[in-house]
């Protein structure tokens, strides 16, 4: 499906649309890999019950809720715990000028590395969409290693709606992976996928 970028008020504004709302927890960290790599980020995503990567959230009706407040709910769903965004952790909607009338609202939320293991905790042991709607959290591997694993290799895998382009363009705007790595990554990427495709 192809997007294209709106404002959020021209898009509570449409008629007869499906609002979707998502969101990327992330966080600083020490941690290195091998005792060696420094992660200096984590950022989460989900394998879905399709067997697809996406972010945690869901289908929001802004006639009956606030698109923060939808999220929160469909994150209790998701997460087994409370968390709360506001209109300030809004990064961009995107309409979907192909398939069904629906835009795509994305949230990004910085955490702190005990609050987003605490999530990933209550996704295993609290959520009730667990091992239904949602298989399980995962952490995106940021990094790239030899023989295109790390990043490239994760970029390679299916991805739900524009999810991809969604997470592309937090870790540029954040500034958690410089431009000049992603486009790297993306660029070895589409090998992987060629490479698979053959
Ligand atoms: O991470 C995502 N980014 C953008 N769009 C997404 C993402 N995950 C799903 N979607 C799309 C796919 C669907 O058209 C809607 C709603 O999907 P979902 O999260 O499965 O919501 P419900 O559980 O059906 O409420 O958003």
């Amino acid at each position: 499906m192809a997007y294209r970028e709106i404002a959020k008020e021209q898009a509570l504004s449409l008629v007869g649309h499906k609002h979707a709302c998502h969101v990327m927890l992330y966080a600083a960290t020490d941690a290195k890999l091998f005792g060696r790599i420094p992660l200096k980020h984590i950022v989460l995503m989900q394998m879905r019950f399709d067997g697809l990567l996406g972010f945690p959230g869901g289908l929001v009706n802004p006639s009956k809720e606030s698109l923060e407040s939808g999220l929160s709910r469909e994150l209790r769903e998701e997460l087994g715990m409370a968390i709360d965004v506001s209109p300030e952790d809004h990064f961009s909607s995107s309409l979907s000028h192909s398939g069904p009338k629906l835009v795509a609202h994305f949230f990004t939320k910085k955490m702190t590395e005990a609050e987003l293991r605490e999530a990933e905790a209550a996704a295993v042991t609290k959520a009730t969409d667990h091992g239904l709607e949602v298989m399980g959290m995962v952490r995106v591997p940021l990094f790239s290693m030899k023989n295109d694993g790390g990043f490239p290799s994760f970029l390679s895998h299916s991805f739900i709606s524009n999810s991809r382009s969604q997470l592309l363009s937090a870790l540029r705007v954040l500034e958690l992976v410089s431009q000049e790595d992603v486009e790297a990554a993306v660029g070895k990427a589409d090998k992987i996928r060629q490479t698979k495709a053959q």
